[in-house]
């Protein structure tokens, strides 16, 4: 991580301070930053919301919200940390700013040095997606659009419609190089490391592509329930919540074309250009799913139709990644929690050994079935892992598939970090390597085809299930490498 010290006196505004986002995610984020000592030498955090508090109020609930969620505050250095958090109450809008304007000046004047120009703003929209249009013009209307960037929640938008919508509003108050849309899959370590593996080591970097790969698989079943979210959940849905957010920008950083740097804007641009080249969704290539029971959850609707699990074939219309599908798969209240991303290779041909059915040449030994695997585990710190057939030692000769991992918290000198303190460390410093475009989030409207235009069937599954069947058919004739194939 680059050292915070020469990031400017900032303070930071937190909209949406008191709600679960950033009781789990953000504030717990902050203070692991101040942990590592990666925040600005001098900052301020304001948190911003409609109930009353005062500084000491929210003080007491980031306590609190820190002690469930972690780190724990008697870790430390709780004290410090602490003295530098603020409350603006009564709401934040074009006709009536709350406290937040004379709470951004106070902060100013103690942090500016005499000059309160020198300090910037980060403001972190951590509301609502309706309350993003809003509080977007009131920061322009009441001045605190300067000399800040802006960080929005996912999701940035619903449909084509309400991300053009909402990208024009935006605009209207910021030019694009400081607004900052987070989707936190591309904030995970072992993401970062497929760029990594592919682009800094000529074995794997000259395997990835139609010729080598059989079929990637970024598998995400969870055994999560929605009931605790379960308003927000029947209003999105999983093709929402995962599927064109997370999983499509995750396919994007396997698919690009190699960026001819490591800056973030090719880096973005080799991103946008694979979403590009997604070729929309059929509707013979979407599986909708909605566990049983899932209706008689409160506050879900009696007849609801929203989907619980997804899985989706994609092919991405590019020369080298022509006819290989892309399959994603994800779920609420699934058998097993995993965050898998595969690409499992193809068999070899025309040598002593061949794929079991391979009627080519009668006399060869068959392989295990996706023996050959390359593997990144996003989940928890990270972690790679590729399998290979190897022969089994001793007498027999017989082949065996072996796994090989990296864990990433085992690295010498490595200090895996979760994938919200790596985005907002972004953030302070200025760096949009990690965060999404709107040239990238447009195209994912067009890709998402049939997951989206309602064409395509809801089945129902078990609780504890693998999802429909029909998700199984999917992905043959490769499979699933996880569940019951
Ligand atoms: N929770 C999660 O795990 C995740 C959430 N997100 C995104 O983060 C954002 C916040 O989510 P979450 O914290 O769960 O949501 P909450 O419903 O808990 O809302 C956050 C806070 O926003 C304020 N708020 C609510 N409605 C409005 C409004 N209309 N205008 C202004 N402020 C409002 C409330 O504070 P007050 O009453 O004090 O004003 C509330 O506590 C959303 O965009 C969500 O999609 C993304 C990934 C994960
Ligand atoms: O954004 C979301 O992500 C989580 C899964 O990601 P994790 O890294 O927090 O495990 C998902 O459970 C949730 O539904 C979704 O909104």
């Amino acid at each position: 991580m680059t050292d915070p010290g020469d990031t400017p006196p900032t303070v930071f505004v937190l909209f949406g301070a008191s709600g679960d986002l950033a009781a789990r995610l953000v504030l717990p984020a902050f203070f692991r930053l101040a942990q590592e000592e990666l925040l600005p030498p001098q900052w301020q955090l304001i948190g911003s919301g409609r109930r009353k508090l005062s500084d000491d109020d929210f003080r007491a609930h980031v306590h609190e919200k820190l002690t469930e969620f972690g780190p724990k505050p008697d870790d430390g250095p709780w004290e410090e940390f602490a003295s530098r958090l603020h409350f603006a109450s009564d709401g934040f809008s074009v006709d009536d700013p709350g406290r937040l304007v004379e709470k951004v000046e106070q902060a100013e004047q103690e942090l500016g040095d005499g000059d309160p120009s020198s300090v910037q703003r980060v403001h972190y929209l951590g509301v609502p997606p309706t309350a993003f249009g809003p509080t977007t013009e009131a920061l322009g209307a009441h001045g605190l659009a300067e000399r800040s960037r802006v960080v929005y929640e996912k999701p940035f938008g619903t449909s084509l419609e309400s991300f053009r919508k909402l990208d024009e509003a935006v605009h209207q108050v910021y030019d694009e190089s400081f607004v900052y849309r987070i989707d936190h899959f591309l904030g995970k370590e072992a993401t970062q490391q497929l760029r990594a593996l592919r682009f800094a080591n000529g074995l794997f970097g000259s395997s990835w592509d139609r010729h080598h790969v059989a079929s990637v698989q970024i598998d995400v079943p969870e055994t999560l329930d929605v009931a605790d979210r379960a308003e927000f959940y029947d209003e999105t849905g999983a093709v929402l919540d995962m599927l064109v957010t997370h999983l499509f920008q995750v396919a994007a950083e396997i698919a690009m074309e190699p960026p001819a740097t490591l800056s973030s804007d090719d880096i973005a641009q080799a991103r946008a250009d694979a979403v590009k080249a997604f070729r929309p969704l059929a509707t013979s290539d979407v599986i909708r799913g909605q566990f049983d029971g899932y209706r008689d959850i409160d506050a879900v609707a009696e007849d609801s139709d929203t989907e619980t699990f997804v899985a989706a074939r994609m092919y991405v219309d590019t020369d080298r990644w022509r006819d290989v599908p892309f399959l994603m798969r994800t779920g609420k209240k699934m058998a097993e929690s995993h965050q898998k991303v595969s690409l499992i290779m193809r068999d070899p041909e025309g040598g002593p050994y061949c794929a079991p059915g391979d009627t080519g040449n009668p006399e060869c030994a068959d392989i295990p079935q996706r023996g050959n695997v390359i593997r990144f585990d996003l989940s928890g710190d990270g972690e790679l892992g590729i399998s290979m057939n190897i022969e089994l030692p001793g007498s027999q000769s017989e082949l065996t598939t072996q796994w090989t991992t990296i864990p990433l918290h085992d690295v010498h000198g490595g200090d895996p970090l979760p994938p919200y303190v790596r985005l907002i460390h972004d953030i302070l410093l200025g760096d949009r390597t990690l965060f999404t475009r709107p040239d990238g989030l447009e195209d994912v409207w067009e890709a998402a085809g049939a997951a989206l235009d309602g064409s395509a069937e809801l089945h129902s599954y078990e609780p504890g299930s693998w999802g429909p069947r029909e998700a199984l058919q999917l992905a043959e004739p490769v499979g699933w490498t996880l569940g019951d194939q």
